[in-house]
């Protein structure tokens, strides 16, 4: 479904990705880690165009999203993004954060988009809360709310960049049970983590980047069982240690 090949990106004269190529397959869950620093951002970033890259290709069910012709806004529709930080909008309630895309978007009526909303609270496990304002919930809330208001533009794909790192440790497991359940219902996700308990037991595959290149992209009992790259290992050791 999205196929990426020798991918490059610089911020002046620093070369964030070098040479990056992979695919992700439909109903895949990936994620990537690696050392703070090594492009896993970037390379997520890429993906939704976030950042322009500088080489390579990315291929989109089939498309080329780096022709010049692509019209943006129809794919960002296609590849939602959840982020560190939540970003809701603290005037608007929990409902209307979710229904706020769909209908400024998308262009559904506002009933539709009220149903889909309590909808995905419910698989969120905070349909109680569709009418509380932000600053009410709990971080593991926001970052639930974030995950249905990404849910409710449909994508295709979901991206999600170190959805866990803002967060209490008591709401970490909350947000990853939300991640693993879309993961088991086939939801394409590309996923940046720290969480490797996640990455071992819900991925599909990981993708373990350094200094802008993967060095390993390999099913995670393999990975975590039998990493093959020194820098791998070390990051393993220092990181589960
Ligand atoms: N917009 C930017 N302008 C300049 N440099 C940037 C920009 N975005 C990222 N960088 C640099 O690119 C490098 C890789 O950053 P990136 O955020 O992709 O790494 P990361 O692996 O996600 O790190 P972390 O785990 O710490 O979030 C870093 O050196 C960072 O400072």
């Amino acid at each position: 479904m999205i196929k990426i090949r020798h991918l490059q990106k610089s911020f002046g004269q620093v070369r964030v990705l070098k040479d990056i190529s992979t695919e992700i397959r439909k109903g895949e869950c990936v994620c990537v880690i690696g050392p703070s620093g090594s492009g896993k951002s970037t390379f997520l970033r890429c993906i939704n165009l976030l950042e322009q890259p500088d080489g390579g290709g990315i291929e989109v069910d089939g498309r080329d999203i780096l022709d010049p012709g692509l019209k943006i806004d129809d794919y960002r529709k296609e590849v939602g993004m959840v982020f560190q930080h939540f970003n809701l909008f603290p005037n608007m309630t929990v409902k209307r954060n979710i229904m706020l895309a769909p209908m400024r978007v998308l262009g559904l009526p506002e009933e539709e988009c009220s149903g889909k909303a309590l909808k995905l609270l419910r698989q969120v496990g905070l349909e109680s809360k569709a009418d509380t304002y932000p600053n009410k919930l709990s971080g593991g809330q926001k970052q639930r709310v974030a995950i249905a208001r990404a849910l409710a533009m449909n994508p295709k794909v979901l991206l999600f960049d170190e959805p866990t790192s803002a967060l209490d440790p008591e709401m970490v497991g909350e947000v990853l049970h939300v991640m693993k359940e879309l993961a088991e219902g086939g939801m394409t996700m590309i996923v940046v983590t720290h969480e490797m308990g996640f990455a071992r037991e819900v991925s599909d595959r990981v993708l373990f980047i350094d200094h802008g290149v993967i060095l390993e992209d390999r099913p995670p009992r393999e990975l975590f069982g039998r990493p093959e790259n020194e820098r791998t290992k070390e990051f393993l050791a220092k990181i589960l240690t």
